[in-house]
């Protein structure tokens, strides 16, 4: 028997708007106050598996059309939907059982795998509604439901939703590793729906443990959108997302992130204007520290991508090993030397903007000419980008010059300054390791900008932006940009969108500069595939989205 799925593909208009993202805390909240207002919680477990039976109806259809007559019509009847579900210990093991009772009463054959025993009132209510039903029942443990999982339609995911709080282990990590193996085996002809999320993926932080979590074909999910499903390890276990409104409005919750699909329109240039109307951009980096080749690369390409934003000016402070490639790359690129301290700091105070650190290398004399260089920026009143080695020397910088760190922080306050660290710069600069930042992506990058003020990036799967208080998941960009040379382009990308006044204040942020980027990258992927994508090709793809952008 074939499955067809008669799920439209996502509704790119609805997609396109910004959705709003909350923490498994904050729905619990949104829940017991719906409760604490008079209303029983069976009743909303109730409301979840009505409509996810009903959205289970109405887009997996068991109906086997092999081929039509010539009539057109089905050559054989319609049979019944076969559908496992999995059912936890919790709640989402409730919402389970009920799904069970529901898609039973309409006709399809269902049998329950019960992986953990219902330790809830309103899970234990539901499992003996199943029950009462004549709903088939395993338990995973005694192992007699092998020959009940191998010829079905359906696994309806329900061991854990938000509750899920450790690794799972023993009966459930089997049955998750069960799960995906099926789906490996029969992958055209098994769908998996996961109950809320994905089992094994955290809510809040979209962390899977070791690997340990089900690969769902569609995620319904209830009450409100969790941050947990759009970050990190999330994104490659949810499958399709479907919203599952249930009656508990989200009024009195501040989304702790919004989710931004693409970038806000860019206004046109006006005729009347020359290049000092459009700003002066500053990158410093591309240093050759003694016994190696050097970074150049790494300002040529933000170099690059800066005029592909159609900055008026632009300088490049680099190693003057590298003069001669920057002007053979970028001819319309002004040319300093790194190592002349005069000249650099005159043109700081020159430039609109400042982005620094790209390649600009980590040795003694790097941290040196980044201080003097930094130090400069701010007592000038310049906007910054701090990027790459800039945010290594930054993380030295806190014990040795508390000072300057200090002025740095007063300055964000009242000037544009941009941080663009991955999880490795992000944990230097916390004095944790990497994995910690991994492991809560939006309390690390939250805690950063608390510390140091001004907007912060925090990149990698799901790149979080924390901008005039506001955070922000890009859902753009795929992994084919993980790879040398990106970072450089979104710094040339955000120096030169920042150094143009001419474009409205709300889309000179960081928030826009991160969505262009990873708009860019999107087109590129779509041309030359995932594994072809390089961080060379991308000037001209930022070219584009800014063309796409800019409203007639
Ligand atoms: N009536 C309600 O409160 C509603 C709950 N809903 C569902 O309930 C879910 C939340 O329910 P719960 O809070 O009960 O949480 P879960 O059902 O996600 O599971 C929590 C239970 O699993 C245990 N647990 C956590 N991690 C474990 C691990 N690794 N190994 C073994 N056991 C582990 C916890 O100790 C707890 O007993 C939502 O995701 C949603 O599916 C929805 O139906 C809406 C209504």
């Amino acid at each position: 028997m074939s499955l067809r799925h008669t799920v439209d593909q996502e509704n790119k208009q609805q997609d396109r708007q910004p959705v709003a993202l909350y923490t498994p805390q904050q729905v619990y909240a949104i829940e017991k106050m719906w409760f604490d207002s008079g209303n029983v919680s069976y009743s909303l477990m109730q409301q979840a598996a009505w409509q996810i039976a009903h959205w289970v109806n109405q887009n997996i259809v068991a109906t086997a059309y092999p081929k039509l007559d010539e009539q057109g019509r089905p050559a054989v009847e319609s049979v019944a939907l076969k559908v496992c579900v999995w059912v936890g210990s919790g709640n989402n093991g409730g919402d389970g059982w009920l799904v069970a009772h529901y898609l039973n009463q309409w006709g399809a054959k269902v049998s329950v795998i019960e992986v953990g025993q219902a330790s809830t009132a309103d899970a234990s209510l539901a499992r003996n509604q199943a029950l009462q039903d004549g709903v088939v029942v395993y338990p995973f443990a005694e192992g007699q439901y092998k020959a009940d999982t191998t010829d079905v339609d359906l696994y309806i995911d329900a061991l854990f939703g938000i509750g899920l709080d450790r690794a799972p282990a023993n009966d459930y990590a089997e049955a998750i590793a069960l799960i995906n193996e099926h789906k490996r085996h029969r992958s055209d002809r098994l769908t998996i729906v996961s109950v809320d999320i994905p089992s094994g993926v955290l809510a809040g932080t979209g962390q899977v443990f070791t690997g340990c979590a089900v690969k769902a074909d569609f995620t319904l999910c209830l009450v409100a959108r969790k941050l947990g499903l759009h970050i990190k390890d999330a994104m490659d276990y949810c499958g399709q997302i479907v919203d599952i409104p249930l009656i508990p409005t989200v009024l009195n919750q501040t989304p702790v992130a919004w989710l931004q699909y693409q970038a806000a329109p860019l206004i046109e240039r006006e005729n009347n204007t020359h290049k000092g109307s459009f700003g002066h951009a500053l990158i410093i980096g591309g240093n050759q520290v003694d016994g190696s080749q050097g970074m150049g690369g790494a300002t040529i390409l933000s170099a690059m991508t800066a005029f592909a934003t159609g900055v008026g000016k632009l300088t490049v402070a680099c190693h003057t090993a590298f003069h001669s490639s920057l002007i053979g790359s970028v001819s319309n690129a002004m040319s300093l030397d790194l190592h002349n301290t005069k000249a650099v700091k005159a043109l700081i105070e020159q430039s609109e903007v400042i982005a620094i650190g790209m390649g600009l290398g980590r040795d003694d004399l790097s941290l040196r000419l980044f201080q003097e260089y930094l130090q400069h920026a701010v007592e000038q009143g310049k906007d910054l980008i701090i990027d790459a080695d800039g945010l290594y020397h930054l993380a030295t910088l806190a014990d040795k010059d508390v000072q300057l760190i200090e002025q740095l922080i007063a300055h964000a306050r009242l000037h544009q300054v941009w941080y663009t660290p991955h999880s490795g710069e992000a944990a230097r600069l916390l004095n944790t390791e990497a994995s910690e930042v991994e492991a809560d992506r939006l309390a690390a990058v939250s805690s950063l900008q608390r510390k140091y003020q001004g907007s912060w990036l925090l990149k990698g799967a799901g790149s979080l932006v924390i901008s005039n208080e506001q955070t922000y998941v890009c859902a753009a960009g795929n992994p084919g940009m993980a790879t040398a040379g990106m970072g450089d382009v979104l710094s040339g990308l955000a120096a030169g969108l920042l150094a143009q006044s001419t474009l409205a204040k709300s889309t000179r942020s960081l928030q826009q500069a991160v969505m262009l980027h990873a708009m860019a990258g999107d087109n590129l992927q779509r041309i030359k595939g995932a594994w072809a994508v390089q961080a060379s090709d991308m000037p001209q793809k930022v070219g584009e989205i800014f063309k796409q952008q800019t409203l007639a």
